[in-house]
């Protein structure tokens, strides 16, 4: 990796909970930007698993390293990126940090500062902000003079209002940063845009996006701008996950410390990391394993991921005034039909009529031509928002 400029590659690292993708993008003369690499880390068994494809998806590698931790396998990967470059010239880095703060609302340049401060954050998102800065540390020790820009998974949702981020404690705590945030925000900037330019009636009036992934939330979008959205301070709130809780009553989380004696560490450790659908189920955090199970706690599990996205679907709806649109998106959004089926079945009353063969099929709409809302399954592209953030971030 080398250099610094206008024009040239740009490169994305988006560290989620149970993945790092990365993607390289030409930036043409006109400012189109064009991916040429994409790739993906994800844990897998005893190692983790590499693969990369081409622009058009054909794949490159597909490889297991044996190395078990991400932060061993970093060193590999930036490698590995440097070969692909092959001494292309890199025009900047871009990385999704998941939690910005009150303070980080806007794409920023990493400086040293910056990076303490966003340290100071990893607690409130202590199963991404830590893979979300290895990188920019180890990039800026090994490789400075690159330009590297942060952009924030809570900055979409800076849109909303006072009435939806407002917690109702003493307002002092307001001050201090104790408010609803809101993420997956670049997945949900990159839907909103999609939708303009499919559907721009329907982008114009109340949507509900789901981005259902390893991590899982709903927003309720008003012209394509966030109103409100399930998870909040962190992203503990809402939706069960993979391996959090989701929405939780805090005087669960009292009696656990007080009566069960459970430590701040084995707390965060529980709701983070063995709740959700890995904890319901005891057998996994992967809706594709869960729903090839014929365990009952597996389908006790789905049952409660699907209630509880009913449940929010229709706070959201009531928060809109009402319904235009649908969106699935993310791991289990795009590509599980049976978990959309279940959720649009659930939401007829609003007027969703799903068309169950567009459905099966895979089809960007799913709902019928009589349905009163219109349900789609847009692939979310958190890398090309990342790409476009660092194109368009005036050079410091
Ligand atoms: N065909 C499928 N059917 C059901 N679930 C799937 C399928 N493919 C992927 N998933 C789910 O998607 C999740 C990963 O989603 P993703 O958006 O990539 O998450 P993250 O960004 O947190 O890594 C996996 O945990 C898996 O459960
Ligand atoms: C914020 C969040 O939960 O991200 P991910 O889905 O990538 O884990
Ligand atoms: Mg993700």
């Amino acid at each position: 990796m080398s250099g610094q400029g206008e024009s040239g590659a740009i490169l994305t690292l988006n560290a989620g909970s149970s993945s790092i993708k990365l993607a390289i993008f030409d930036v043409a003369a006109d400012g189109a930007l064009k991916a040429w690499r994409r790739g993906e880390l994800r844990e897998d068994g005893a190692g983790q698993r590499f693969r990369l494809k081409d622009a058009q998806g054909g794949l490159l590698a597909d490889e297991i390293w044996a190395e078990t931790r991400f932060e061993a396998s970093l060193d590999h990967l930036l490698a590995r990126i440097d070969t692909e470059l092959a001494g292309r010239h890199l025009a900047g880095i871009g990385h999704r940090v998941v939690h910005g703060g009150a303070g980080h609302r806007m794409p920023e340049e990493v400086t040293p500062e910056l990076l303490e401060l966003l340290g100071d954050l990893a607690e409130l998102a202590p199963l991404h902000v830590p893979h979300n800065l290895a990188p920019i540390r180890e990039i800026a020790r090994t490789r400075p003079g690159i330009r590297q820009v942060v952009c924030f998974d809570t900055a979409f949702h800076r849109t909303m209002p006072a009435v939806a981020t407002r917690f109702a404690l003493p307002r002092e705590f307001e001050r201090r940063g104790i408010r609803r945030y809101g993420f997956h925000g670049l997945s949900y900037e990159y839907v909103s845009r999609r939708l303009a330019m499919l559907s721009p009636r329907v982008h114009g009036g109340r949507v509900i996006a789901a981005h259902l992934g390893n991590g899982a939330s709903m927003c309720a979008l008003k012209g394509g701008e966030s109103l409100d959205t399930t998870m909040g301070f962190t992203a503990l709130d809402g939706l069960v996950m993979g391996t959090r809780c989701g929405a939780l009553d805090p005087g669960a989380l009292l009696h656990l410390m007080r009566w069960e004696g459970l430590s701040i560490d084995d707390t965060e450790r529980l709701l983070y990391t063995r709740a959700g659908l890995l904890g319901l189920s005891g057998i996994s955090n992967d809706m594709r394993v869960l729903l090839e199970s014929t365990e009952p706690a597996a389908a006790e599990a789905v049952d409660v991921f699907v209630h509880r996205i009913v449940r929010e679907a229709g706070a959201l709806a009531s928060v809109l005034g009402g319904l235009d649109g649908f969106v699935f998106t993310a791991g289990i959004g795009e590509n599980a039909p049976e978990i959309r089926e279940r959720v649009c079945e659930r939401l007829g009353w609003l007027g969703v009529r799903l068309d169950r063969a567009a459905n099966a099929d895979g089809a960007p709409v799913i709902s019928t031509p009589d349905s009163g809302v219109e349900v789609r399954v847009i692939a979310t592209d958190e890398e090309a928002m990342i790409a476009e953030h660092v194109r368009d971030l005036p050079i410091a």
